[in-house]
């Protein structure tokens, strides 16, 4: 199978290099020539045999919708676009239908992994029609980590189910990764317990705790002990962001989920508004101190 692949940043350049291990002919497409295979769009359809199949692992948003489309006026009917990037799951519905009337093929696949997918596989998530899914089954194959294939790639439903998984697994991976790092805090502010790091790597056997996710946070504590190195200012991509919101459209609770997004935002504050009210209220009711702006 010859497969065509563009976006080759951080997750597409390690993909690239499993495909084509895992036996699948590749011909990338990056703007950056510095890992491009080919030159432009054009080179990179001329270069695939039809049916064409096209993953598409750039930014999601703006990005992801002008590819698509370039894409959608340069292939043919029987041609297929997976989109592979974090998009919003209502991006896929757009983007399937503006295809079908071309006779093109769409398919989502959500891609968990990240840079260690090279060497461990990527965990993904599919969807789309049957036999769409089928024809881009061998580069699923060469993508996921080995074993059995159930235990690594789901076809979760029709078009937008792949990216709809993978948005609550990234909600997901947001409560997680904040209830360690309120624990690292905890466990930092009282002077109790004596070895932190060697308490996380403990953690790591046999616990109930213990995960990927741990395993990380002790390989960021070895790298950088006291994490002397990184700024608090936290970053999102949206997953986070449409998982609350998808919360709130179906009356789930997601207390956890949304609090860790919010503790995002908190991190981008140097000074916080809310705080100077919550502290100016207490003064003007009880007469409580503030403390002076620096
Ligand atoms: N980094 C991660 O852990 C994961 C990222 N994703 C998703 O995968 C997608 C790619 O993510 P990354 O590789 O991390 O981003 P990245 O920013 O490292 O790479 C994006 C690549 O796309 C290229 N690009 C941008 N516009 C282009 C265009 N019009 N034509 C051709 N190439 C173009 C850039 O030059 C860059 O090499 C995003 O949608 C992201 O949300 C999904 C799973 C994990
Ligand atoms: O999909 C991912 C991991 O599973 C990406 O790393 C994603 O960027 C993480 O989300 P955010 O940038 O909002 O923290």
């Amino acid at each position: 199978m010859h497969i065509g692949l563009i976006g080759l940043g951080k997750m597409g350049f390690n993909m690239r290099e499993r495909m084509r291990k895992g036996g699948i002919e590749v011909t990338g497409f990056d703007r950056n020539p510095d890992v491009t295979d080919a030159a432009s769009v054009d080179e990179l359809i001329a270069a695939l045999p039809t049916p064409r199949l096209v993953w598409v692992m750039v930014p999601s948003g703006e990005i992801t919708d002008a590819v698509v489309t370039e894409l959608g006026e340069k292939l043919s009917p029987g041609d297929m676009v997976i989109d592979g990037g974090n998009s919003r799951f209502t991006e896929d519905q757009k983007h399937a239908a503006a295809l079908a009337e071309k006779g093109i093929r769409f398919a989502d696949c959500g891609v968990s992994g990240g840079v260690w997918g090279l060497q461990n596989g990527y965990g993904l998530m599919a969807g789309g029609a049957e036999e769409d899914i089928e024809l881009a089954m061998p580069v699923f194959d060469a993508l996921r980590p080995e074993g059995e294939r159930a235990d690594s790639f789901v076809h979760v439903g029709g078009v937008g189910a792949g990216h709809y998984a993978k948005m609550v697994h990234n909600g997901i991976e947001y409560g997680l990764m904040q209830a360690y790092a309120e624990g690292y805090e905890l466990l930092a502010a009282k002077d109790i317990v004596k070895d932190l790091p060697g308490t996380f790597r403990a953690w790591q056997k046999g616990t109930v705790v213990r995960s990927w996710l741990l395993d990380l946070m002790v390989k960021a504590l070895d790298e950088d002990p006291g994490l002397a190195s990184i700024d608090d200012y936290v970053e999102d991509s949206g997953e986070g962001r449409w998982t609350v919101e998808e919360a709130i459209a179906n009356a789930v609770p997601a207390p956890a989920i949304t609090a860790a997004l919010f503790a995002r935002f908190a991190s981008r504050e140097d000074n916080s508004p809310a705080m100077k009210m919550v502290s100016a209220l207490r003064h003007q009711f009880g007469g409580h101190a503030t403390r002076p702006a620096n």
